[in-house]
């Protein structure tokens, strides 16, 4: 095994990187100024409405090269591929990983679905399923044990059962409703009392459905949500069989939720070889599908294909999620920056970073390698972040003139149509934004501008020199920006699959296995055995 994912740090290319890493490096102000420099950093993917600017990055066309040997050289080509056959590359729980064959392009065969027909049908089978109901739910034929149609659906779940389905209908659910009709989708993740209670007592039992949201179905925080629902729905006389209408299962574990008395047809399932943190694109999605029905809904699993062909088919130095990985490893192993900041500034993406922080932080925050040796470098960064604009008011200070330097990957929207009659001069300010930021941080202000900059505001040069060190910014702060042509449902589907690919690079360069998350484990364990205590 370790021949097939060599330790990074023992090939030749490794050291290249450190030798350019510890040259004194030009500032980014500097990079900047280099003619056609914002032109040539730029790459896109054709049928995904995305494009990235990495112009901002801290390397030149040396490091560029060399970063690229690595990915060759660490065989990022050949995991990749070995992802996409169904290979079990998820060696410690012996699994494939193919949350890319449940955004498989309807009826393909051969290169189109490498996972084979077998998967190809049971993914076309479910999906029907979670289509059909999620439409009938819409249309209100689906109705409660008094005969009303449903109007509230309630997502109990956690973790990768909660915020995948949950930012993605934040995202999109605005674009396709009117936001006065139809039905309301909420969600509840923590077992929080309060969590749950503040979303019921606005609802009607009789009119609401409870999804049981589950990968194992065993989770004590989503099974202690999902008791205290349907107490709260016999409280209002639902109970026994009359319960079945109100009740939807979606999990892997499908005895197990039948046994806990969720019925047949309203129990939705998914495979062991879809990660939690990946099954958004899964019968997990029906809230989401709920939500903006299910013509949108394959259109976003059909975004995230489109970056799937990308990913197989683009060179190295073209292909984005390679491209977002690989200057990621830049500041992470050779620029030793421990954190990566995810900023997106349409409003609509208000819970993207939290729900790319899990599955980056539960796939590559590993210290053994897939060999069972430790990792002789870093590897996943702490990824935090929100939205951009409310984080300039935040702790953007930290990352102009803190003693950290972070690097950012901003998110924006090219164009935006909200039906608001000052909707263009909203998103103008909220781009103008974007755009200053990413040039501020990259630039910063040195202490001769600084001086003039104040004696124009009318300070003397007596005053000035007392304040020009604290008004400085040094600058020289890495970012890249993914630009969607719009925030539809396909491109988010694009968008959430250039991240997915994107922790597969990296944990392919690391030589981890991004796929378990056994460090999860051990608390849960231990809340067993002191309840049992
Ligand atoms: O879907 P389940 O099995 O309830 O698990 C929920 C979450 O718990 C974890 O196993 C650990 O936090 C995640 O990977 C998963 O998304």
């Amino acid at each position: 095994m370790s021949t097939l994912f060599p330790s990074p740090t023992t090939l030749p290319v490794w050291q290249q990187l450190a030798t350019l890493a510890a040259a004194p490096q030009p500032h980014l102000r500097d990079r900047l100024a280099e003619p056609g420099r914002e032109q040539q950093m730029q790459a896109s993917a054709a049928g995904t409405g995305i494009r990235i600017d990495f112009s901002r990055q801290a390397l030149d066309g040396t490091v560029w090269d060399a970063l690229m040997d690595l990915a060759r050289q660490a065989g990022v080509e050949r995991q990749r591929d070995a992802m996409f056959r169904g290979d079990v590359i998820n060696t410690s729980e012996q699994r494939a990983v193919l949350h890319v064959a449940l955004r498989g392009t309807p009826g393909a065969s051969g290169s189109d679905a490498p996972w084979g027909a077998d998967i190809q049908q049971q993914v076309q089978t479910e999906l029907d399923r979670v289509c059909a109901f999620a439409d009938r739910v819409r249309a209100g034929t689906v109705k409660g044990s008094t005969g009303l149609a449903i109007t509230d659906v309630v997502n109990i779940g956690i973790g990768g059962s909660d915020l995948g389905p949950r930012m993605a209908a934040d995202a999109l659910a605005p674009l396709c409703s009117d936001g006065k009709s139809g039905v309301r989708v909420h969600f509840v993740s923590n077992p929080d009392a309060w969590a749950l209670h503040s979303t019921l007592r606005g609802l009607d039992p009789l009119t609401t459905l409870i999804i049981v949201a589950s990968k194992t179905f065993t989770t004590q925080e989503t099974m202690t949500n999902a008791a205290s629902a349907r107490r709260w729905l016999l409280d209002a006389g639902i109970e026994g069989a009359a319960q079945s209408p109100h009740l939807v299962a979606i999990t892997a574990a499908p005895q197990k939720s039948g046994a806990a008395g969720y019925p047949a047809e309203h129990t939705f399932t998914f495979w062991d070889w879809v990660g939690g943190r990946y099954s958004l694109w899964s019968a997990l999605g029906l809230p989401l599908a709920i939500a903006i029905g299910s013509k949108a809904f394959r259109e976003f699993l059909a975004g995230g294909q489109a970056m799937d062909a990308h990913f197989r088919s683009a060179p190295l130095d073209k292909n984005l999620p390679v491209i977002l990985a690989m200057s990621g490893v830049w500041n992470r192993n050779f620029l030793l920056c421990p954190t990566q900041l995810l900023s997106t500034y349409p409003s609509r993406l208000v819970r993207f970073a939290p729900f790319v922080q899990q599955m980056d932080m539960e796939s590559n925050g590993k210290r053994i390698r897939k060999d069972g040796q430790p990792c002789n470098t870093d590897t996943g960064p702490i990824i935090w972040g929100g939205l951009g604009i409310d984080g300039q008011h935040a702790y953007f200070q930290l990352l102009h003139q803190g003693t950290h330097r972070v690097p950012v990957e901003f998110v924006g929207v090219l164009n935006e149509d909200t039906p608001l009659p000052l909707a263009a001069e909203h998103h103008r300010v909220v781009n103008l934004n974007l755009r200053a930021q990413a040039q501020a941080l990259a630039v910063g202000r040195d202490e001769a501008s600084t001086l003039q900059a104040l004696m124009a505001e009318g300070m003397s040069a007596e005053q000035a020199e007392v304040f020009v060190s604290q008004r400085s910014f040094k600058g020289d702060v890495p970012s890249s920006t993914i630009w969607l042509d719009a925030l539809t449902p396909h491109s988010l589907g694009a968008l959430i699959a250039l991240y997915e690919h994107k922790v597969f690079t990296q944990a392919a360069i690391w030589g981890i296995n991004a796929y378990d998350q056994w460090g999860v484990e051990l608390g849960k364990t231990m809340a067993k055995q002191m309840e049992k205590q």
